[in-house]
């Protein structure tokens, strides 16, 4: 099932979608006893966060039962400013009582000598954890309809669909350098939750919706609910 919600604006999206993601980590866990949520970066996808670090609903979550992943990560150093674990650990993860163990980092430049030793290891930690079924991932759209660091026309795209996680090389998109999920891993989910805010990504949201094949935020989908949280800029083409 496919829903498109409008929202004011970038604050509105962030806004609700950190509340909707608060309530949607306390259901998992009462019917699942553990959540698997994947983190995406970007403006919206960080804004959220913080917005659910500094509402009520964040203390009515038992983060000892929420597992972390991400979506995409940038092949830099440990403390680059450009690492979307970095910016999310700052806005949220860092002020919960989340256990160390349950946060799974894609690994940086620091730790590993290629993105493909990175990507690889990202794989192994996901099958370590029994291949899940995320329970709600999230993704940001960049304003060429990029979700993750999957991005249209790279090769990497048309090849990603084997493994767990991949290497990009050439982003578009500085840092050239970057660790990615695969659309296969992405569309294991069971809610997939595209955000989006701002007239950049007006063209990007109208063709993933209309199902433009060029374009990989055409291509995610969750097995049980995709839900595209966009502001009012961002729905001008649709
Ligand atoms: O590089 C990235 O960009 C996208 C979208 O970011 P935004 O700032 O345009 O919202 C993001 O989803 C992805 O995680 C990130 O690595």
């Amino acid at each position: 099932m496919r829903s498109v919600v409008v929202y004011a604006n970038q604050q509105a999206v962030a806004d609700a979608t950190g509340a909707r993601l608060g309530v949607a980590l306390s259901d998992v866990i009462a019917q699942r006893g553990v959540a698997h949520v994947v983190l995406t970066g970007g403006t919206v996808g960080i804004g959220l966060l913080a917005s659910l670090a500094s509402s009520p609903l964040v203390g009515l979550i038992d983060w000892t039962s929420v597992h972390v992943w991400w979506g995409d990560e940038r092949f830099v150093g440990a403390r680059d400013a450009d690492r979307n674990e970095g910016q999310a650990q700052r806005v949220l993860l860092g002020i919960v009582p989340l256990p160390e163990e349950n946060i799974h980092r894609m690994g940086s430049a620091d730790e590993f000598p290629t993105a493909e030793s990175a990507a690889a290891a990202y794989a192994a930690e996901v099958a370590a954890h029994g291949t899940p079924a995320w329970d709600v991932l999230l993704l940001g759209v960049g304003p060429d309809g990029h979700v993750a660091s999957l991005f249209p026309g790279h090769p990497v795209y048309a090849a990603a669909d084997l493994v767990e996680a991949v290497a990009v090389h050439d982003s578009p998109k500085p840092p050239p350098n970057r660790v990615s999920l695969s659309l296969a891993s992405i569309n294991r989910a069971r809610e997939v939750w595209v955000v989006a805010a701002g007239e950049a990504k007006a063209a990007a949201v109208s063709g993933g919706l209309a199902g433009d094949k060029n374009l990989p935020v055409a291509a995610v989908a969750g097995t049980e609910r995709t839900l595209w949280l966009i502001d009012a800029s961002a729905s001008t083409e649709i």
